[in-house]
């Protein structure tokens, strides 16, 4: 049976949500790595989740690597930093996985942060341009995610890549019948919801090590590990850039929510319109809106005092005002 695709379908109530009453452990997530520039996407993340009223406080999963000037900047933006060990594929192996995905592996500790029901991940290069506080009201049970496209160059060592196959357009090049069934849903793990949860974590942290490094490492990995329970969202949720010229059928750019500056050359911190496809119109609008964002000194935290957790959830609450959602699910269209 072809898995469903989770269609959001608002009632617009404007209620205000009792947020504290019982829905306090949920926060949203990213990941930190190194003392390069990735802090300005965390930076701006914060700032965006923000600028759109999330109730929800962000959590920064940080390896020991991110100077303390980075996690000072995090902190006074309100980002509640959380320190992990790095986690790396079994000894010998990390070859099969591409040497710029390894550090994501580390990410998997994120299943380990129990004192949370629920959290959303976001990767340091997306951007929230509306409320998507929403979807954590999602059934518990399943991980949500959005489908990647595998039209890109950096899909070229995939077979579906070679045959011209992707999962957002299978009519283009149909799944061959004589490779056997058309694979499951593939999702992109820029962001995601899930439910922190002990056992998950110490299942994932197992299953990693007799499980081979592929090359979009945790990606890959988490697509194995949660395929039965994997349940698409809509696109809007997490534009991968080069949708806009892959698929430009399947985006209504006007419904979408959250942006995820993955194409190549399309980081707004390191923007310069050169690399291809970058002059696109489309390109250029997201990559201003993001600095917008950045640079609107109304978005940085007004309390200076350094956020602790206690503090940023009684926050939330007040500001907390949401339309509330209701959600019905329709069969997505089938991949073979
Ligand atoms: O030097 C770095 C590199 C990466 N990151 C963090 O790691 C995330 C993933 O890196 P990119 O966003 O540059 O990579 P992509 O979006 O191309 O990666 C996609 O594929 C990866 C496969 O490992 C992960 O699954 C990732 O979440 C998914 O969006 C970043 O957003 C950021 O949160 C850092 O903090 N510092
Ligand atoms: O699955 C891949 C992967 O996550 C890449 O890193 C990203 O740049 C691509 O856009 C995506 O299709
Ligand atoms: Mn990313």
């Amino acid at each position: 049976m072809a898995p469903e695709v989770l269609v959001d379908v608002f009632t617009g109530t404007g209620k205000v949500s009792t947020l504290n009453a019982g829905y306090s452990k949920r926060a949203y997530i990213t990941f930190l790595a190194g003392n390069g520039d990735y802090v300005k996407g965390v930076v701006g993340l914060a700032k965006g989740l923000r600028k759109v009223k999330s109730a929800y406080p962000l959590v920064v999963a940080m390896l020991p690597d991110v100077p303390e000037e980075h996690r000072q900047i995090l902190r006074s933006q309100g980002c509640i930093i959380r320190e992990i060990e790095p986690i790396y594929p079994p000894e010998n192996q990390i070859q099969f996985a591409m040497a710029y995905y390894v550090i994501n592996y580390s990410k998997l500790r994120i299943w380990n942060f129990e004192e949370y029901s629920k959290m959303m991940y976001l990767d340091a290069d997306i951007q929230v341009f509306e409320n998507i506080d929403h979807l954590f009201d999602t059934p518990d049970g399943y991980f949500y995610a959005a489908m990647d496209c595998f039209c890109e160059k950096t899909w070229s060592h995939a077979l579906h890549h070679q045959i011209g196959y992707c999962q957002q357009c299978p009519d283009r090049v149909p799944w061959p019948a004589e490779l056997g069934p058309a694979p499951a849903f593939y999702f992109n793990a820029g962001m995601f919801v899930f439910e922190p949860s002990r056992l998950t974590y110490e299942n994932l942290l197992e299953v990693l090590q007799i499980t081979p490094p592929t090359p979009f490492a945790e990606q890959d990995f988490l697509n194995m590990f949660f395929e039965k329970v994997y349940k698409p969202i809509p696109l809007e949720y997490n534009l991968v850039l080069a949708m806009l010229w892959r698929h430009p059928e399947n985006v209504e750019v006007e419904k979408v929510k959250v942006v995820h500056y993955c194409a190549a050359g399309s980081k707004p911190w390191r923007y310069t319109g050169k690399e291809v496809n970058m002059d696109r119109e489309d390109i250029k609008m997201f990559v201003s809106k993001w600095w917008d964002i950045y640079n609107d000194e109304s978005l940085d935290l007004k309390d200076q005092n350094p956020v602790v957790e206690e503090e940023t959830f009684s926050k939330s609450s007040i500001m907390a005002s949401m339309p509330e959602p209701t959600m019905s699910y329709i069969p997505a269209p089938s991949a073979a």
